[in-house]
């Protein structure tokens, strides 16, 4: 199989991890903007080879998108021309928009995934082989990609371990913000309350799993994280406004001092993790 990996990052260098572990007979020709991170998949092997012509792309079985949003939207156009054969995935945090800017010429051969699974980390460096092992991928509006695609993105996902979900993008979108944006925009949030505070060194030197838990993710990258807020704006605006709701519920009770309402409240959170 000739695989083209535009982004050779976490998402795309992992992919490349991956299906060099699956399949013997695996080509992969990387594309990236970043020329470190072009000689580094080279180093790390995660690619055979680079070009940054995207025309070397257009004959190949599978090209995966694993860029940011916006990129994602902006290279599209520049792939009409593919083989119809060929099949073009792309890995973005977002749906909605990406769907809709496909060109009409190659939305038979495009397939809209979103890998549930991912680290706070960037770069090829931080390519793992087991990252998509046992995880879920949720692919969108399945029915607009041509029958070859959908069978070959199946059977790949498949074959790599994944559980495959299938939604419309819009139902997408609205989850991904609960369930991911969400959370990443109260990381990042928590993250500045602190470094705010007149002495952030003695406060972090105090910190335990709760707080390294919860901070993680605010080491993501922007440059991701603002195309994604940027793309799911209204759906993100609503999470938060839903999530500021509950937090003034905390507050308020805290400050009335409804003790015993206040662990109903906190009991009702527990529940999350029999669904989890
Ligand atoms: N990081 C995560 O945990 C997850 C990320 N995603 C999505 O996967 C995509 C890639 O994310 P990561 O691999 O984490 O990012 P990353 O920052 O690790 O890698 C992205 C790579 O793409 C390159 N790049 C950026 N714009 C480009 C462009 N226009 N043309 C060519 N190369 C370009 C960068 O130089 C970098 O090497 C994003 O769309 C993100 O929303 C999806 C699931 C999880
Ligand atoms: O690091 C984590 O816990 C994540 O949540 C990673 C992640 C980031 C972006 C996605 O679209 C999906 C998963």
């Amino acid at each position: 199989m000739n695989v083209g990996i535009i982004g050779l990052g976490l998402m795309g260098g992992s992919f490349a991890l991956a299906l060099r572990d699956r399949y013997k007979e695996v080509e992969i020709l990387g594309y990236d903007h970043n020329d470190q991170h072009c000689i580094e998949a080279l180093e790390l092997h995660l690619v055979d080879r680079i070009s940054d012509e995207l025309e070397d792309f257009k004959n190949l079985d599978l090209i995966v998108l694993a860029i940011p949003v916006n990129g994602i939207i902006a290279t599209l156009p520049e792939l009409v021309g593919v083989d119809e054969k060929t099949t073009i995935i792309d890995f973005g945090s977002t749906k909605k928009q990406i769907v809709e800017c496909v060109p009409d010429e190659i939305r038979r051969n495009f397939v809209a995934a979103h890998p549930m699974t991912g680290t706070e980390k960037s770069g090829p460096v931080a390519a793992k082989a087991d990252l998509y092992r046992g995880k879920v991928v949720v692919l969108c509006d399945i029915e607009e990609s041509g029958e070859i695609q959908r069978r070959l993105a199946k059977k790949i996902f498949t074959d790599l371990g994944m559980k495959i979900f299938y939604m419309d993008a819009e139902e997408h979108d609205r989850h991904a913000a609960f369930i991911s944006h969400m959370p990443h925009a109260l990381s990042y949030a928590l993250a500045n309350a602190v470094m705010k505070q007149e002495n952030p060194r003695a406060i972090i030197a105090l910190a335990g799993g709760g707080f390294k838990d919860m901070s993680r993710i605010a080491k993501s990258s922007p440059n991701m994280w603002t195309d994604i807020f940027r793309q799911n704006q209204v759906n993100l605006l609503q999470a938060i406004e839903c999530f500021k709701g509950e937090l003034e519920r905390c507050e308020n009770l805290v400050k009335e001092e409804k003790w015993e309402e206040l662990h109903h409240w906190m009991e009702r959170a527990n529940d999350l993790h029999k669904i989890l």
